[in-house]
């Protein structure tokens, strides 16, 4: 929470301090945003918002937009363009989409045709987007990624993406403070994914709600910068919606020669090298959480349920959830062990695979792929391994890797060696399990479905996932002898970046696509009773009555929210068929009578109920809430919510209301189980019964409560602040420099682009365009 004035600071109160650019009495901070990524899947609908409102993208040159999501990772040996290369309908559309947008609005894009195309995660790093001390954001939650150089890095909505193309900036308000100090040495065989599961596993999944986490202590320290890029990236799985690590002499060496990093060794360099320098906590700062680990006590880690916090050593054994705290927790974990298909007791070891998946954000970088080629040389995938895929981060990773000859190793090996995407950590393109498939995935979600319906993922560390593989169960990899890797402390030298890619790299792919199992037919009507969002404003909300559906359930992901196969539109509306996809029909399409919204009374609902904590917690998709709203809820009423999801759904005008007061959760679930309406009065913050009888009182923040009863666009009031923004931009220009024009778009002196924008290169549609970077 706010530091007195003048005491010891940390880390994330320096970065913060430094973005605000108007602060409101009532602790609602207008914060300057540095680095913004793009991707094709939660901008399309912050495009079109700018579109209608004739708005156009403020800072282009700190924009860097690329497709990762939805593409294919097979062979791009004869990729012509996205429109022929991209085979289904709906990624295809939002991947066009997207290059129409980076066109129109003169944006930086690394499209399929070029090396740096790759997970946005992996490509602002590797490009020295990524700075310290920056606010960095994207339509996304790993980017808290970007938080591992001390940047204050976070996921936001598809609203919040509009709202930083038009303002450079964002409606938020302070976090807390949170520190995980990991020390001592990591022993053999543990790697940065082991501290991250560690840790999630100690704190759980909502440990870190409404605080950003700085990671410190010796354990931390030694590891290189990709290994700190893993364990920061996961913070969103503990809950907080940033991870941090102070910048050093590690932080700059991978830096330098970055193609976007101020020029080593220039005047720039040293003046941005002093000022990285002050970006640590002070001696004596507070945190409002802190949290102690001892390397010692960390071990190869993997998860045996549906969540990130279901972690246990590898030679654990599956829990037994007679053992748990409560009557909940007890149902969630035997509803868990049913979906994981595991008993309790058995030995994790034993647990046999089907696939094996090394990628993602979280462990696609180089160093990930050599720690696991070092375990997989000279050794064969088990034959029980029906496949096993690398998927490189990005093409220049994969382009080093090759380079290296880890390639080689790999397919000798049997793995298959793929292009670079986020491919199966989330299944939008082709690369999906199939139901009741295992796999061991060095990706950062087990959720229910999240690798394809039906499909059932372990969380591992990159050694462990390569020792599975070759085991064909989920192995120990120190059992496979000494060569498995572990953290290192140097971080690779930058990898060269050459001009574009005409001349395609040839694999071994075989062109092996796998049908979209789990692609339901969006047949269902939708009721859309609520008028969405539009750039004009929000319908206002001030006093709601209706039915209230109840739901028992803790940690309800957005990825059971709404799958990621409807992710694929590039409209807000329409999506209240998906909403609780998996939980509301059966694979055949037909409805689960048990499903609360299925019961007759419930099918109108307007609010819903929810009696266990962090509700919308996992990926920062607005179209969990774009769900909601056009199945016609408009309220949401629980616990507590994850971060990313709460601010989500007050920009479409709806309410999210946390109820922490047992008694009074338990009396609003009562009127909700007997079918009855209740009314939210927000004007009064009070809830009602159906007769106009308060059950209790609510609190909502002063602004957000403005803004939806009056219905108003926060872009527009955003706009209004121009001056002050200006202003700020100009402090910005004479104290840190190289934040502007990005080494692509170049700025003058006084902060002006110097020419005008010229959109990247190749859009892959053909276009002929000249190489308007630098590099
Ligand atoms: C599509 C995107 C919104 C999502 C996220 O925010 O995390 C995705 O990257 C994921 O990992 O689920
Ligand atoms: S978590 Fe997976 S889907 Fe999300 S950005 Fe990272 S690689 Fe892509």
């Amino acid at each position: 929470m706010p530091t007195a004035e003048g005491g010891p600071r940390t880390l994330y109160d320096k970065v913060f301090q430094d973005h605000i650019v108007d602060e409101r009495l009532d602790g609602t901070i207008l914060l300057y945003i540095d680095r913004h990524l793009v991707h094709e899947v939660t901008s399309p609908q912050a495009f079109e918002g700018l579109k209608a409102a004739g708005r156009k993208v403020r800072r282009p040159d700190c924009t860097l937009a690329t497709t990762d999501h939805n593409v294919p990772t097979t062979s791009r040996k004869n990729l012509k363009n996205i429109e022929t290369f991209v085979e289904e309908e709906d990624s295809r559309l939002q991947c066009m989409t997207l290059e129409d947008n980076v066109k129109d609005f003169g944006i930086t894009y690394f499209g399929l045709g070029d090396k740096r195309q790759g997970i946005v995660h992996i490509i602002g790093p590797e490009q020295g987007f990524t700075l310290p001390g920056t606010t960095v954001v994207c339509g996304d939650s790993h980017t808290s990624t970007h938080g591992a150089f001390g940047a204050l890095a976070f996921g936001i909505g598809t609203s919040e993406v509009e709202h930083v193309l038009a303002t450079q900036t964002l409606i938020t308000k302070r976090s807390k403070n949170m520190r995980i100090q990991v020390d001592g040495e990591l022993a053999t065989g543990v790697s940065s994914k082991d501290i991250i599961l560690h840790a999630i596993g100690q704190i759980g999944t909502a440990g870190g709600t409404g605080a950003v986490i700085e990671f410190c202590g010796s354990a931390i320290e030694a590891l290189s910068m990709e290994a700190r890029m893993s364990i920061c990236n996961m913070s969103i799985e503990g809950g907080a919606r940033a991870g941090m690590v102070a910048p050093d002499q590690v932080t700059f060496e991978y830096l330098r020669d970055r193609p976007l990093a101020p020029k080593y060794g220039s005047d720039e360099w040293n003046k941005a090298v002093s000022y990285w320098k002050t970006l640590k906590s002070d001696p004596g700062a507070k945190y409002d959480i802190d949290v102690f680990i001892d390397a010692k006590d960390i071990t190869p880690s993997v998860t045996w349920g549906t969540s990130p916090e279901d972690v246990v050593p590898i030679t654990g054994s599956v829990p037994d959830p007679e053992m748990f705290a409560t009557a909940e927790k007890k149902a969630a974990g035997y509803r868990m062990l049913e979906y994981m298909g595991l008993t309790a007791g058995t030995s994790m070891e034993d647990i046999v695979l089907d696939k094996v998946f090394i990628g993602s954000c979280t462990n696609a970088r180089i160093e990930d792929l050599r720690a696991a080629a070092a375990v997989v040389k000279g050794r064969k995938v088990a034959a029980n391994i029906k496949r096993a895929m690398i998927v490189p981060g990005s093409g220049l990773v994969k382009e080093r890797a090759e380079a290296e000859g880890l390639d080689k190793i790999f397919t000798e090996a049997g793995f298959e060696w793929r292009e670079a995407g986020c491919s199966m950590c989330l299944g939008m393109n082709p690369d999906i399990l199939s139901p009741k498939e295992r796999c061991a995935s060095t990706s950062n979600r087990n959720f229910e479905g999240r690798q394809g319906a039906g499909g059932r993922t372990h969380l591992v560390s990159p050694v462990t996932a390569a020792a599975c593989a070759i085991v064909g169960k989920l192995a120990d990899v120190r059992k496979l002898g000494d060569r498995n890797a572990t953290p290192r402390r140097a971080s690779p030298p930058p990898m060269e970046v050459k001009a574009h890619v005409d001349e395609r790299v040839e694999t071994d792919d075989d062109d092996e696509r796998e049908i979209i199992g789990d692609q339901p037919e969006d047949n269902n009507s939708h009721t859309n009773t609520i008028a969405p969002r539009t750039s004009a404003g929000l319908p206002k909300f001030t006093v709601l009555k209706g039915i209230a559906a109840p739901m028992d359930r803790a940690n309800v992901d957005t990825d059971a929210i709404i799958p990621k196969q409807f992710l694929k539109t590039i409209k807000r509306t329409g999506l209240g068929s998906a909403l609780f996809f998996a939980l509301r029909f059966n694979h055949d399409g037909s409805e689960k009578p048990d499903f609360v919204l299925n019961q007759e009374r419930y099918r109108k609902s307007k609010i819903l109920v929810v009696t266990g904590p962090n509700f919308g917690c996992g990926s920062s998709r607005e179209h969990a809430p774009w769900a909601l709203l056009d199945f016609g809820i408009k309220c949401v009423i629980a616990p507590s919510y994850a971060d990313i999801f709460f601010n989500n759904t007050f920009k479409n005008g709806m309410l999210p209301i946390a109820i922490t007061n047992k008694a009074d959760l338990d009396a609003i679930a009562t009127e909700a189980r007997a079918g009855k309406e209740i009314e939210v009065d927000l004007s009064n913050q009070v809830i009602n019964d159906a007769s106009g009888k308060k059950i209790c009182s609510f609190d909502v923040e002063e602004f957000r409560k403005h803004c939806l009863v009056n219905g108003l666009d926060d872009i527009g009031l955003t706009m209004q602040m121009e001056e002050k923004i200006n202003a700020f931009e100009k402090r910005m220009t004479q104290n840190t420099p190289w934040l502007n024009g990005s080494g692509y778009l170049k700025r003058d002196k006084s902060g002006k682009l110097a020419a005008k924008a010229v959109p990247v290169p190749k859009t892959n549609r053909g276009d002929v365009i000249k190489e308007p970077l630098e590099w």
